[in-house]
């Protein structure tokens, strides 16, 4: 069965066609010329789509029905930068391949192992309960392909693995993984959570929001589009958000923001971290965790209270194992696949 599949991230449109009987990739593209992709396929019976929010209802891949499509317009404004883009995808997918069986897959289906104690926010439990106010987590299709291919690495079954993973790309975020399976996550009810990202904020202290908004310094749009779109990397080094631009530049501007990248990445690794009881390897993953080892090195080596090192290997031409020899936690990079979970995803759903 040839899959179409469609990922929309916050920076950029990843189409695969892939062949499920070997997960063979026949054709990829970056591109909005969606059409002209699609003319040139031979056969597409199921499309694909990731979504990255479904809310409280969608956690689980779907095929587009009407009611699967009410919920997804619900969970619009849980991740602003994303879910529309899936939206805009699915009516003009469906107008070009209206034969084809089109599934959602959801992010958030990876993370619906997280523990009570990872998923819930200390806040009063009406409010829980009236919004469904919990952490969902995202990166879900990267996370379940760096698990299966660092076992693979690793000689290992999945379900005996714990990994910390850190997806590390437009949005950025990482994962404890136990047994093979997802038991806590940095990004929460929406992707703005945890790591600082390329232009995204992560986490910052509640309090300073309420005050910017209190006090009538910002307003809601300010504010959103200030931590959606010029913080991270690009708000705090004021050049670029893409870290071969800064490790390029090497300004102490483009130092500091680098810096604090790292230093927001281990902690985010570290806290999630506190959810293993042991650790059998780090795996970087995503853009960045894949084409820019000085990342990895520093983030690694920052972690000795993990018992991670650095004196990682630069090279970058296949997914392996990059720390020296006898590391204690064996370290992996990995290029991102999240084509062929969601292509194995949707092959499952509509057998
Ligand atoms: N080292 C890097 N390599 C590739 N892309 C990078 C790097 N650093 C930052 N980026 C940014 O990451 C963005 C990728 O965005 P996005 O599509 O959101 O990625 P993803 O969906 O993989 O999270 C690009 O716009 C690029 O500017
Ligand atoms: C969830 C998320 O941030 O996705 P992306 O990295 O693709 O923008
Ligand atoms: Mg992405």
């Amino acid at each position: 069965m040839n899959v179409l599949t469609v990922n929309p991230g916050s920076g950029s449109l990843r189409v695969h066609l892939v062949r499920t009987e070997d997960y063979e990739v026949l054709d990829s593209a970056s591109t909005d010329d969606l059409a002209s992709f699609v003319d040139k396929q031979s056969s597409i019976s199921v499309v694909a789509h990731r979504l990255v929010h479904g809310g409280p209802d969608l956690v689980q891949p779907a095929e587009a029905t009407a009611s699967v499509r009410a919920k997804i317009a619900d969970a619009r404004s849980l991740a602003p930068e994303h879910v529309p883009k899936t939206e805009a995808l699915l009516d003009q997918l469906t107008e070009l391949l209206p034969d084809a069986k089109h599934v959602v897959c959801p992010d958030t289906a990876f993370h619906q192992t997280l523990p009570s104690v990872a998923r819930t926010y200390p806040l009063p439990v009406r409010w829980r309960s009236r919004w469904d106010l919990r952490r969902y987590g995202f990166h879900g299709w990267s996370f379940s392909w760096a698990t299966r291919r660092a076992a693979e690495l690793l000689h290992q079954p999945p379900r005996e693995l714990n990994l910390l993973i850190a997806h590390l790309s437009g949005g950025c975020s990482v994962c404890a993984v136990s047994h093979g399976r997802s038991v806590d996550t940095s990004m929460g009810f929406t992707p703005l959570e945890g790591a600082m990202m390329t232009k995204r904020s992560g986490s910052v202290d509640p309090g300073m929001l309420l005050w910017l908004l209190r006090e009538g310094k910002l307003t809601v749009e300010e504010l959103e589009d200030g931590l959606y779109h010029h913080s991270g990397l690009l708000g705090l080094s004021g050049i670029s958000d893409d870290t071969r631009d800064l490790v390029r530049d090497g300004s102490v501007e483009a130092r500091f923001a680098l810096a604090v990248f790292e230093h927001r990445v281990r902690r985010e690794l570290a806290a999630a971290a506190a959810s293993l009881d042991r650790l059998d390897a780090l795996v970087f993953t995503g853009d960045i965790g894949w084409d820019q080892p000085e990342t990895a090195e520093a983030v690694a080596g920052g972690l000795g209270v993990l018992g991670i090192a650095g004196g990682l290997s630069r090279t970058r031409d296949h997914d392996a194992v990059i720390s020296p020899p006898g590391a204690k936690v064996p370290v992996l990079t990995l290029r991102s696949r999240e084509e062929l979970e969601l292509a194995r995803a949707a092959a499952e759903a509509v057998r």
